[in-house]
């Protein structure tokens, strides 16, 4: 399939950090050490009560305060969180942009009650997915919107799909052009956000959780739910496609093996979780000193969560982070540096773009479109005919001037489709190119990953990544190629329109507007279908090509 590009506009943001202070749970019975002020400051009370007004002149409290971009405190709902900071960026998903929401904390902070929420106050993953579909209901463009969802957990560092039965371990593959994907993960169309929550709730009853001595349902793994929103241009031969991916991501909870008294597999789970948990905190980190200080080097690579998580920390993403915490004095040291990683996170900067691209149009469907415009052409050619029975003189003699204009402008125009089929054919063949090129790709990371089992890094790997590169480097040649032939036609797209508009003036500043209206209608119907037709047969040309 024909890529989706990101045209070139980037624009630079930072990522949105809220806090939000849960309120007291049944079992706690603590004192309550953190305000929220002015729904952005969060000011954490020193939990020792001994401290005296010397101590505190002198600088000797524990006392914190923190300053963010949104602040909740425990009275607030989920819909409020939602209202003020989530909303907005997933409206932009709608428009092709990529955003990631996650919740962090520690255990029992109120992550998952955050992003999956109860019945009464529904999580920030069940709000999103209402706005979406909420959103394409209410479009008014004739677009057609196509959506899917994947959700996957990482326990103990393996990726499971929360889709499937009996997921089997899934890998991580780097694709030249989507970034990070979960090789083998399911992708499920969805028509309602009533489905999706169907296969939420399917997903977190799969989903591992434990009882722990710090929350009784704790989520031993990161769990991770996607959804792509594809718009397409309906009846449109230029098939642009806009491409939104949210990810609603719930982290499993960090905890102190000292303090949970867990032993066995659960302390080895929570070694796994804080080992992935202390490798997003050191990538936090890393991003937030490269702002500052231009450091270059983030790792990346040492879990798979950050692996996951990489386009939301620094790539193409709209990214808010919501900081969980418990107001508990019990749990000072933990909402002290849940809220310094908080702030830390407030520097991180990631550049956001719409994915606007091509996709193939479906040999039927250019068969549907043309099938319509020609039973318009068929429509406009008996009404055609019936003026010129009803205007007894024929329409060249009556007004010469006025069709002497419009067979030069019908002539440019033909000469215009003819250069856009001409466009459309190279495009078309550079992708085909590039398709061929992408298998050959994947060929080559399968024989380097086997190679590599057999002689790290000898002569025989060392030949397949030389091939690798230049493969990849063809890859990029013609992507860009592929991005000059797109500007081609979109500027071969903008004189037809000033064409038409010329003819369409034409038309009404002629004294026998019906008829010739009726006439340049036909023609320019006539041209598309002939357009149509050239596509479909370039279309169905490349799919049997693709196909052998
Ligand atoms: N805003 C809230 N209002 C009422 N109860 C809450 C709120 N937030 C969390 N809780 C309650 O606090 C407890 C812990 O919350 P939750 O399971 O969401 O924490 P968590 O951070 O996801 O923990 P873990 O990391 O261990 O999975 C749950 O009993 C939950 O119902």
């Amino acid at each position: 399939m024909p890529s989706i590009r990101a045209p070139a506009a980037k624009k630079a943001t930072t990522l949105t950090v809220a806090v939000k202070c849960r309120r007291f749970t049944g079992r706690e019975q603590s004192r309550d050490i953190v305000r929220v002020i002015d729904n952005k400051e969060v000011l954490v009370l020193d939990p020792d009560l001994s401290k005296d007004y010397l101590d505190r002149i002198q600088n000797r409290t524990k006392e914190k305060k923190y300053c963010f971009d949104h602040a909740f405190g425990p009275a607030c709902t989920n819909v409020d969180v939602y209202k003020r900071c989530i909303s907005s960026v997933i409206s932009g998903v709608v428009q092709g942009l990529n955003a990631t929401v996650f919740a962090y904390g520690s255990t029992g902070s109120g992550k998952t009650y955050t992003m999956v929420g109860t019945r009464d106050d529904p999580g920030l993953m069940v709000l999103s997915l209402h706005t979406i579909f909420n959103h394409i209901k209410t479009d008014k463009s004739s677009d057609g919107f196509e959506v899917t969802c994947s959700y996957l957990e990482v326990y103990n560092e393996v990726i499971y799909d929360l889709l499937e039965k009996s997921s089997g371990h899934l890998e991580l593959r780097e694709d030249p052009e989507q970034g990070i994907v979960v090789a083998g993960l399911r992708c499920i169309k969805v028509h309602s956000a009533d489905k999706i929550l169907e296969l939420l709730n399917l997903g977190n009853s799969r989903r591992k959780t434990e009882s722990t001595e710090a929350n009784a349902t704790s989520s031993r793994s990161h769990a991770v739910l996607e959804i792509t929103v594809k718009r397409k241009q309906r009846n449109k031969y230029r098939n642009q496609v806009m491409q939104g991916k949210l990810a609603l991501v719930d982290l499993a909870g960090s905890e102190r093996a000292s303090e949970t008294h867990n032993g066995g597999q659960k302390l080895r789970d929570g070694a796994n979780i804080n080992r992935s948990l202390l490798a997003l905190a050191n990538c936090i980190n890393a991003l937030g000193k490269q702002q500052k200080k231009g450091l270059a080097y983030v790792p990346y690579r040492n879990s798979k969560l950050t692996r996951i998580l990489k386009d939301g920390l620094s790539g193409n993403s709209q990214t808010v982070m919501v900081a969980t915490v418990s107001p508990a004095d019990s749990q000072y040291h933990h909402t002290v540096n849940t809220l310094k990683y908080a702030d830390r996170a407030k520097e991180i900067k990631t550049h956001i773009q719409k994915n606007i691209g091509t996709v193939d149009t479906h040999v039927s469907d250019y068969q549907r479109m043309i099938d319509s415009l020609q039973n318009e052409v068929f429509r406009l050619r008996k009404e055609l005919a019936a003026k010129e029975s009803q205007l007894s003189l024929k329409p060249a003699e009556k007004a010469a001037d006025d069709m002497s204009w419009l067979n030069v402008l019908s002539h440019e125009i033909s000469e215009n489709v003819q250069e856009r089929i001409n466009l459309q054919k190279a495009l078309f063949e550079l992708e085909e190119t590039n398709l061929r090129n992408r298998t050959e790709l994947q060929h080559l990371d399968d024989a380097i990953a086997k190679q590599q089992v057999i002689e790290k890094d000898g002569a025989v790997v060392e030949a397949l990544r030389a091939r690798r590169q230049v493969i990849l480097d063809n890859i990029r040649d013609n992507d860009e190629a592929g991005v000059n032939y797109q500007k081609e036609i979109e500027a071969n797209e903008k004189h037809r329109c000033q064409l038409q508009n010329m003819n369409e003036e034409a038309i009404s500043d002629s004294g026998n507007k019906t008829y010739l209206g009726i006439l340049s209608q036909y023609r320019i119907l006539a041209v598309h279908v002939v357009l149509l037709a050239c596509f479909r047969a370039l279309q169905l040309y490349y799919t049997n090509v693709g196909n052998s």
